[in-house]
């Protein structure tokens, strides 16, 4: 089976995108969206998403983790599928299309994308940490040192612990700096490692910082491993809407790719 494939990162988050708008990609195989995020045999990627058609809108996202599995929003991945779609001539300043998680509008202009997020109603507060979704479910914990940090092993660890078990949880880990900017490193589910950036992971982070009163911003700028993201809100009287997730969205390279199989690798 040959796969035209694009491949865009977004501040380091990186995936295969596929022009799906003719519904040809058998998105039930699993190895072969695994092949595809493959950083050996593959083309290598944090995850994939299909552009598919939609009858309402600009376009429909599909999104789905390395492991090969469909999973929920995404975040950097939202904003790299806007540029595509831009780059397709699909729309010329904004755009609105729908995900698993519903609609989200944004703009694209000269390598930025400026995605709006799911508003958010529910931050869970405890002791250590918060839990909220921004369209992935998110655990965050502030720590010190956070560029020692082990994220692989202290993520994997309350990934898969009480209270998220096999389903799981994103995991961020967040420092503050000065003038009211964090630093935050994120182990995500379906990579089941750190990855250079999380655009759902920050939204958390930004919206969790501004309800524990660690700032009383509501445009926060957070520096990930793989460059900046800045992400915007409003609160309400029950949570926050209004959400974006602003940053570069970059095309890096396509191609086509052969995929025999799971035995032929
Ligand atoms: N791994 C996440 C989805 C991708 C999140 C991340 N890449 C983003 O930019 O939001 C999950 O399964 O919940």
């Amino acid at each position: 089976m040959d796969i035209t494939f694009y491949k865009y990162q977004g501040t380091g988050n990186d995936f295969v995108v596929i022009d799906n708008r003719d519904l040809s990609f058998p998105r039930e195989n699993t190895d072969l969206v695994h092949f595809l995020c493959d950083r050996r045999f593959g083309v290598g990627a944090d995850g994939l998403m299909l552009l598919n058609p939609s009858d309402k809108y600009d376009f429909t996202m599909v999104y789905f983790n390395s492991d090969g599995t469909e999973s929920t929003m995404c975040g950097n991945g939202g904003r790299c599928l806007v540029a595509f779609a831009h780059k397709l001539g699909v729309f010329e300043k904004e755009t609105t299309f729908d995900a698993i998680d519903g609609l989200h509008y944004a703009t694209y202009n000269d390598g930025i994308t400026n995605l709006q997020m799911i508003d958010v109603n529910n931050v869970e507060v405890y002791e250590n940490h918060c839990f909220l979704n921004t369209g992935s479910p998110h655990h965050v914990q502030m720590v010190n040192n956070i560029g020692a940090y082990d994220v692989k092993t202290n993520g994997e660890k309350i990934r898969y612990g009480a209270p998220y078990f096999q389903e799981g949880t994103n995991v961020n880990f967040v420092e503050s700096l000065n003038n009211d900017k964090f630093r935050v490193r994120t182990y995500e589910r379906g990579v089941e490692n750190e990855t250079l950036a999380c655009g759902t992971g920050v939204t958390a982070v930004a919206i969790a910082m501004y309800e524990q009163k660690q700032t009383t911003n509501t445009k926060i700028p957070l520096k990930v491993e793989g460059g900046e993201l800045e992400v915007s809100f409003e609160p309400t009287e029950n949570g926050y809407k209004n959400v974006f997730l602003k940053g570069p969205a970059t095309f890096v390279f396509n191609g086509n790719i052969k995929y025999h199989g799971k035995a032929n690798r």
